[in-house]
């Protein structure tokens, strides 16, 4: 499995005291699956994938990416395990204004050292995936909400990761759009066998997803409340 969390607890201070976000939370994604975390907000998903993406220490529990236990890693090699192992889709698409959407991909694989052709011949090759063959000439302001989308989900690919973290990738897009992003999504899923988990306060869009899990005051739902599809 690509993605394992295990009794994960998470707390922020708060005053005097501290803030339970995350409440011994375990969640395994299996490769080349969907499970959408939903929940009102408050509820701790945004800390649930800010965990899962190694960008923050639970108080205890672990996470495991891809084999490798991150627990007591430094952060220098939880920054390169996310390099390699795990590709981030934020809630807005953060775009170089000067880039296109090739070369928005190409900055990506440019980091990890892989040669300009190569990095081309994938960006393409993505940009394809996601339907965008014909706008890689394009920079971010000629290109609609949902087309930033879905170069920002291609570039979170680029240097095939095996575990995808989406936060609230239809917020900034309508119904048509949001539920076409949410397809996309699951099918580059399956197709490149990535473990991916999206976290949403909308249920809307959900009917495409592998599994649907709920989160309440830092804790996941029982799993009544667990749909697997
Ligand atoms: N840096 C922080 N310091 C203190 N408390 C925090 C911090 N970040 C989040 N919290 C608190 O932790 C709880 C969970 O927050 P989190 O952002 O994970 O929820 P969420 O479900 O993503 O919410 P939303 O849907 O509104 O983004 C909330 O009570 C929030 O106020």
């Amino acid at each position: 499995m690509s993605l394992d969390l295990s009794d994960v607890t998470l707390t922020y201070p708060d005053g005097d005291t501290r803030l339970k976000a995350l409440d011994r939370v375990s969640l395994t994604v299996p490769d080349g699956s969907v499970t959408a975390v939903v929940g009102p907000s408050g509820s701790g998903k945004s800390s649930l994938l800010a965990v899962a993406a190694t960008l923050i220490t639970p108080d205890s529990g672990t996470v495991t990416v891809d084999g490798t236990r991150t627990t007591g890693m430094s952060r220098r090699e939880t920054a390169a395990l996310r390099r390699q192992r795990i590709g981030i889709v934020f809630q807005q698409p953060s775009l170089l204004p000067s880039l296109t959407a090739a070369e928005q991909l190409q900055v990506m694989a440019g980091i990890d050292g892989r040669s300009p052709a190569r990095a081309r011949s994938r960006a393409l090759t993505l940009l394809d995936a996601v339907g965008l063959a014909g706008q890689a000439h394009r920079r971010p302001h000629q290109l609609s909400g949902g087309q930033r989308q879905r170069v920002n989900i291609a570039r979170a690919l680029m240097n095939e990761p095996t575990v995808l973290l989406v936060d609230e990738p239809t917020s900034a897009l309508d119904h048509t759009r949001g539920a076409a992003v949410l397809d996309l999504l699951t099918r580059l899923t399956h197709q490149q066998g990535t473990a991916t988990l999206l976290v949403t306060h909308d249920r809307a869009y959900l009917t495409a997803v592998d599994r649907v899990v709920e989160v309440h005051d830092g804790r996941l739902g029982a799993p009544a409340a667990d749909t697997a599809r």
